[in-house]
């Protein structure tokens, strides 16, 4: 079963479509991320998924439940975290602790008080006089304590020091080492959560534009270095992205078959599609493969450059997801 399926879901404020046709699969087990720029949807999504707001059209299961139907006993399964959560700002720690304890028959006290010391959380002090980071460790506390079977962080980190990030990022990953549980976490930062997620799901207005594991997509992205000694003429081809107009242009691929290829080509029709980015200075060339595999590629790359020695990079998450993003911008802007 996985821990989280949508199907076509939507949702509209009035004329906004803030989340369109949205069909996902959040694997159990997974630490999800859901990424996305500023207004992309994630948190509506995210909204939806917690029954905050009812679906337009389309439907959303949680650990099974549609979300329209979670009861109390389901969301003693569920942690949520949000920086616009509201919490009871008069209560101290301590107090907070007590008062959500006994909704959870899972609460594991030898936790509360790990992470208690783990994020050096003052217990008699009052939320109202907590800094951001701290509320935010607070209310994670809050929610990892009774092992959750699926744990949803919406923006955790905006605003938080590296210090207190990765105290949150190493809290989140030593409790989910100790089951299988499933973790999604939204950012509009890849760099956020690079080191966390196994999963990656791209949202861009309100579209779904990839859904892949983190793995997989490490796998098949390489940026490609190409030292020319005699280039054809034919080869020499503007840069980048298509020009504004082109056809196929700007496009990421369909989340429901994350092993397409991409469609966003260099400018030339000659290279292949799996080719992103593709620019040259001088002897010197280089070019984002989208299916790299090592024979494939470097034949393709001696098709087109015969005399050519060809150098693959590994890229990171933050890299892909910025070749992705810009490739996703509407040609007119891209230049
Ligand atoms: N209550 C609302 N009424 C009208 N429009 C809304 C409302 N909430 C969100 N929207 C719009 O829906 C779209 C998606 O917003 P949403 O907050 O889901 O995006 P997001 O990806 O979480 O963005 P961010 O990273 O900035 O938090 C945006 O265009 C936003 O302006």
């Amino acid at each position: 079963m996985n821990a989280i399926e949508t199907h076509s879901l939507s949702r509209r404020y009035g004329r906004t479509e803030a989340v369109h046709d949205l069909t996902l699969t959040i694997p159990t087990g997974s630490i999800f991320a859901l990424l996305g720029p500023n207004g992309a949807g994630k948190t509506t999504t995210i909204k939806v998924l917690m029954n905050l707001l009812a679906p337009t059209s389309g439907e959303a299961r949680i650990l099974g439940t549609d979300s329209r139907r979670l009861r109390e006993s389901d969301r003693a399964r569920i942690g949520y975290v949000s920086e616009n959560q509201q919490l009871p700002l008069w209560m101290t720690v301590r107090q907070l602790l007590d008062y959500c304890r006994p909704f959870y028959p899972t609460w594991d006290r030898d936790l509360e008080k790990k992470l208690l010391n783990k994020f050096s959380l003052p217990p008699d002090r009052k939320l109202k006089h907590l800094s951001r980071g701290m509320l935010m460790k607070a209310s994670l506390l809050s929610s990892l304590a009774y092992r959750p079977k699926l744990l949803v962080l919406d923006e955790p980190f905006s605003g938080l020091d590296p210090l207190v990030r990765d105290e949150f990022i190493h809290g989140v990953l030593e409790t989910s080492a100790a089951g299988e549980w499933t973790v999604l976490i939204s950012s509009h930062d890849i760099a956020e959560i690079e080191q966390l997620a196994d999963h990656v799901a791209i949202l861009d207005a309100g579209r779904l534009k990839l859904s892949e594991p983190t793995e997989s997509l490490q796998a098949r992205f390489r940026r490609i270095e190409l030292t020319l000694h005699s280039v054809p003429e034919s080869a020499n081809v503007p840069v980048g992205l298509p020009p504004p107009g082109a056809p196929a242009s700007g496009r990421l691929p369909s989340s429901a078959s994350p092993t397409r290829d991409l469609s966003i080509s260099a400018a030339s029709h000659e290279f292949p599609q799996t080719w992103l980015a593709f620019e040259r200075t001088g002897t010197l060339a280089r070019f984002i493969e989208t299916r790299f595999d090592p024979a494939a590629t470097e034949s393709a790359c001696r098709t087109h450059f015969p005399d050519a020695q060809v150098t693959a990079h590994p890229m990171t998450l933050r890299e892909i997801f910025v070749v992705l993003a810009r490739a996703s911008r509407p040609a007119a802007t891209a230049a």
